[in-house]
């Protein structure tokens, strides 16, 4: 991880000189790949869990990313999050940022390593071990340089059909206090190519909440749309990136949080009452 956070703080001129670095060791590298089915025990006492959490916009990446980080008690490192922190500043960066973020394309590496590598960095500083990550890797690119840097246990490939992430992210709603997620979309449509119908209900905000929600500036119809075909575009190939390495966990998405939270569990190996009972130890 050190070393990870060595690399990833790099000035661009020895990044540039490290990527070289890498590509010379791309034997090496092959050769390590596992070929193993994926594996996803937990050991409680045992390595810390390095997880990549992929999926298209509005799959539910955050939600499932982050309660999964509270019962394992690891990080959930959303470099999303990190943007829109970034954006929030008065910093040079900001004005640069709100411009690439808001026609939903994506941040350069550069600037993407850079955020990535703060925060880790601060997390290494207060004691955290282990994350997971969601919104990086995005590109093939990306996804080598964290091969590179250090070891990807288990990458959970969430999928949802195309018509419910549009609704999902057009319903997205944020506390502009708490920082709470909400959903206030309703979804009801017909599965794909024979699947069950896919329901999922409103993700309600509490009454404190209601006056102070905000919509995310790039969750608009035309800019999901743009997010999604760079979806295909640059981030599936992630996919095929690490299924060649038999570390993709392919998991579609039942319905809502109360369907899919156990059944996602079940395909982890997870149990949530042991993990409660073991972080309460
Ligand atoms: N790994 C990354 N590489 C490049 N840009 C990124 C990355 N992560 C986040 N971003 C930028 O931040 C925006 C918001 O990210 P995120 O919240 O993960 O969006 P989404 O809901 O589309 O999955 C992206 O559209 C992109 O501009």
């Amino acid at each position: 991880m050190a070393a990870m956070i060595r690399l990833f703080r790099s000035s661009s001129s020895s990044y540039s000189r490290y990527l070289s670095t890498a590509a010379v060791s791309e034997t090496v590298k092959s050769q390590s790949y596992p070929r193993n089915p994926v594996t996803t025990n937990v050991e409680p006492k045992g390595k810390t869990v390095q997880w990549v959490f992929l999926g298209c916009p509005g799959v539910g990446k955050g939600t499932y990313a982050s309660r999964l980080s509270t019962l394992l008690g690891v990080p959930h490192i959303a470099t999303g999050d990190l943007v829109r922190d970034e954006l929030k500043s008065s910093g040079s960066l900001s004005k640069q940022l709100a411009e690439i973020v808001n026609q939903g394309k994506l941040v350069s590496d550069e600037i993407i390593l850079n955020l990535l590598s703060k925060r880790l960095e601060n997390g290494e500083a207060k004691g955290e071990a282990g994350f997971i990550l969601d919104g990086f890797p995005r590109t093939v690119r990306q996804a080598e340089i964290l091969t590179e840097v250090t070891d990807i246990d288990l990458v959970v490939n969430l999928k949802l059909p195309e018509s419910v992430l549009v609704e999902k992210c057009l319903g997205r709603r944020i506390c502009s206090e708490c920082g709470k997620n909400f959903n206030v979309a309703s979804i009801d449509v017909a599965g794909e190519n024979g699947a069950p119908r896919i329901t999922m209900a409103p993700l309600n905000p509490p009454t404190q909440c209601i006056s102070k929600l905000i919509t995310r500036a790039d969750d608009t119809e035309d800019i999901v749309k743009e997010r999604l075909r760079i979806y295909w575009d640059k981030s599936q190939p992630v996919e095929d990136f690490y299924r060649s390495q038999g570390k993709l966990l392919e998991f579609d998405l039942p319905g809502g949080i109360p369907e899919s939270w156990p059944k996602l569990l079940e395909v982890l190996n997870l149990d949530e009452q042991e993990h409660k009972l073991s972080a309460a130890a």
